[in-house]
């Protein structure tokens, strides 16, 4: 499903105006309605509501939502945050209408909002129509004073196209925003409602069309879309162990051996045929024992236990069998294995993964990527993408969609930037919000597994951009699988490979159910 920003969707909104003929106030109807609905799928119809409205539109869905909830027979009173004066000729229609229709309304101003504090919690529903997409600055006076009663009401929460005081772009806290039980986001999703603490704000998160014509729903102008799954390729019966991609891993130093082994076997474990490990001969005897599935190729070792610059053409003909390579994890910053691996870059002619300390080295010079003529993908954390970048990580975790597309853009490459809703951008400008995955991934090799994942779609038959934005899928959805069967707490890299064959299985066999659990839920 495409994701919008507040700008793109006020282009949308504008359209189906002034192309589509849908007038402002059908917009704001279904919008008021669809919000309804949902109250009255969840509460029951004695429950009490209050409907918080703001100064805009916004607001003036709240009001439209008070109408249909007290047409339901339910007791809503509206609490007015700003001044009727001023509204808008839409918005004051609505008001007029909820007046008329003896449904209380209370207007709220500095002199009584902390009244809202005390009667609050008197009501079971809370609507949160104070400000959607509009919000331009943080939140203060009378209006951080209403978000903050309705956050101590300890009522259900539902909020208005985005939890007011959410930046609708980049998922920022303004000041303070409402935490909602649930979210109904109108025509398209917004962009602050994936991101973090936006996501977490949001609740569940119900999308509306309100009769949004399709051809809006899925513009091509938009540039940024969930990452929904796509079904796998299937593995035709009379094949070999080739057929399912034979990948090869430049990875491990005699200090890190965890990562090679968790990335060359989690490529098996995704589905990948044939995996190759090449890494310095010193820990292949205890890596051989822990994956006996992988073949290993020994290479020479730096007096520091790293691989040595001398396996440079052994490791150059070694990819030249190989049908993708991943290079980097556990690889260690080594002065010579750095020398190596900025050598080895630009002339593996394969598509190729960038991991880990593979990342760390490429910063010290990312050009070395603009003469490669196969894929690439780099799959930095925000510490590594601040590096790459010399951005700081604070200023990389506020606006990880543009950074991501930013450098995807930058260095021609496609970039998976990993955290709580990984970001997949493409050299072409678009980019996916990945929706699977948990907290209890923060752990130690989990990127090591990714890569072993990323390399196992392109081994069974998706397409390089497809393999990235299926590996980065089927790792969160065998870490939520493993989270589901062992608890977060005691997740390790390990459990999330030992899910992916059954994340793989559900793929195949669930797909439908799989596709709606990890995706935005249509209000119907
Ligand atoms: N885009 C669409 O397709 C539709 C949008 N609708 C609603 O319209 C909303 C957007 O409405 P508006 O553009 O009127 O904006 P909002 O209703 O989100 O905000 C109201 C006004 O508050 C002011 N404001 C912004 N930040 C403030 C702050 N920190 N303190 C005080 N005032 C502040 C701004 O002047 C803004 O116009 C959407 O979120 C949605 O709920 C719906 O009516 C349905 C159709
Ligand atoms: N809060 C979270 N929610 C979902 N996924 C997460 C969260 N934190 C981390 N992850 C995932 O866990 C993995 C962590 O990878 P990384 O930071 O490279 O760890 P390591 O370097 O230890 O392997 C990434 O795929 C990331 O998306
Ligand atoms: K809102």
């Amino acid at each position: 499903m495409k994701v919008a920003s507040s700008n793109e969707i006020r282009l949308l909104d504008k359209e189906a105006v002034e192309k589509y003929g849908i007038s402002h106030e059908i917009l704001m109807e279904n919008a008021g309605a669809a919000v309804a609905r949902l109250i009255l799928h969840t509460a029951s119809e004695e429950d009490t509501v209050a409907v918080i409205a703001g100064p805009g539109n916004n607001g003036g869905d709240g009001l439209v939502c008070a109408r249909h909830l007290a047409s339901h027979g339910m007791d809503v009173h509206v609490y007015l945050v700003a001044d009727p004066e001023r509204l808008s000729e839409l918005v004051k229609k609505n008001l007029d209408r909820v007046a008329l229709a003896n449904i209380p309304v209370e207007k709220v101003t500095e002199k009584n909002v902390e009244e809202l504090q005390d009667v609050l919690p008197f009501y079971d529903v809370i609507v949160d129509a104070l400000f959607g997409t509009g919000l331009t600055r943080p939140l203060e006076g009378v209006y951080k004073e209403a978000v903050e009663a309705i956050n101590d009401s300890g009522s259900l929460v539902v909020s208005v196209d985005i939890p007011s005081g959410i930046n609708s772009d980049t998922g920022e806290v303004m000041g303070t925003a409402v935490k909602a039980d649930f979210t109904v986001t109108f025509g398209l999703p917004k962009i602050g409602l994936l991101l973090y603490p936006g996501a977490e704000y949001a609740g569940e998160i119900l999308v509306s069309h309100i009769s949004y014509p399709r051809s809006l729903i899925e513009d091509d102008r938009i540039k940024v879309e969930t990452n929904d799954p796509l079904y796998p390729p299937p593995r035709q019966p009379d094949t070999h162990k080739g057929d399912y991609g034979k990948a090869l891993f430049i990875a491990g130093s005699k200090r890190y051996y965890g990562a090679p082994m968790l990335a060359s076997r989690s490529f098996l474990k995704a589905g990948g045929g044939y995996s190759r490990l090449a890494t310095v001969s010193s820990i292949v005897p205890f890596l051989a024992i822990r994956a006996p599935e992988v073949v290993y190729e020994e290479l020479e070792e730096t007096s520091s236990g790293t691989i040595s610059y001398r396996n440079l053409e052994k490791i150059l003909k070694l990819t030249e069998a190989s049908d993708i390579v991943a290079i980097g994890p556990g690889i260690g910053l080594d002065d010579e294995t750095a020398r190596l691996v900025l050598e080895l870059i630009p002339r593996i002619n394969k598509p190729l993964i960038i991991d880990g300390d593979g990342l760390t080295i490429l910063a010290r010079d990312t050009t070395i990527l603009s003469t490669r003529k196969y894929p690439t993908v780099i799959t930095p954390h925000p510490g590594e993408m601040s590096r790459l970048t010399g951005k700081p990580i604070e200023e990389i975790k506020k606006s990880r969609l543009k950074t991501a597309l930013e450098v995807a853009q930058k260095l021609g490459s496609y970039v998976v930037l990993k955290g709580a809703h990984t970001v997949i951008a493409t050299p072409e400008g678009k980019a996916y919000i990945n929706l699977t995955g948990n907290p209890g991934m923060a752990t130690a090799g989990s990127g090591d597994v990714l890569v072993g994942a990323i390399a196992g779609m392109y081994g069974i038959g998706y397409g390089f951009e497809e393999a990235v934005r299926m590996g980065v899928f089927v790792h969160g959805l065998a870490g939520d699988l493993a989270a589901e069967s062992i608890g977060m707490d005691g997740l390790t890299a390990v459990s999330i490979m030992n899910f992916l064959p059954r994340a793989m299985k559900e793929l195949r066999e669930n797909f439908e159910r799989i596709y709606n659990e990890n995706s935005l839920p249509v209000l119907v």
